[in-house]
């Protein structure tokens, strides 16, 4: 028997892994996840975003609009800096997966936190300001950054255990 052909690409496992992590997150319009493997393809951390631990979801709001404190953006944790928070080790010359390109204070996370790599799929917010601070942040810290496309792929999950 030969080796199947169609098994997925690292890419795509931890991108995989980015977006299956941003389907836990409960904000109503933008679902971010972010995946962390170290030099040796070893999974070292992982989050989405929401909201701080112990705070219940039926306190906070979700809102987008209006009264900044009253909006979810004060209050959320973003999902790269999650999945910084939630490493099990240094995370020095690593590489994280993010679904959308980090924001500015996710870029200071990173840098700081020693990442050397960022692989991203969506750029959808590159006119705001954020994103080129963020861009610049990144670059200037030398951290490589590398936007990937999976062109219109899609890989389905079963969880029906009579097709294991
Ligand atoms: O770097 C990021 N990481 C991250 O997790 N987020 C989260 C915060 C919010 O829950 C959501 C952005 O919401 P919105 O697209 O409605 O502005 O994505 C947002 C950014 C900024 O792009
Ligand atoms: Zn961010």
């Amino acid at each position: 028997m030969s080796k199947r052909e169609d098994y997925i690409s690292w890419n795509e496992y931890f991108m995989g892994l980015a977006l299956l992590s941003g389907k836990r997150s409960k904000d109503p319009t933008t679902q971010v996840g972010a995946c962390i493997i170290d030099e040796d393809k070893k999974i070292v951390g992982i989050g989405y975003n929401g909201f701080p631990l112990g705070s219940s979801d039926d306190n906070m709001p979700w809102g987008k609009q209006g009264d900044f404190l009253e909006t979810k953006y004060p209050y959320v944790v973003h999902a790269e800096l999650n999945a910084i928070l939630n490493s099990i080790k240094s995370l020095k010359g690593c590489t994280v997966y993010v679904t959308h390109f980090p924001c500015n204070e996710c870029a200071k996370a990173i840098v700081q936190s020693k990442i050397s790599r960022v692989i991203y799929l969506s750029d959808k917010h590159k006119d705001k300001d954020s994103f080129k601070a963020s861009k610049r942040i990144l670059e200037n810290a030398g951290i490589k950054i590398e936007k990937i496309s999976f062109g219109s792929k899609k890989i389905i999950l079963d969880f029906d255990e009579t097709n294991l």
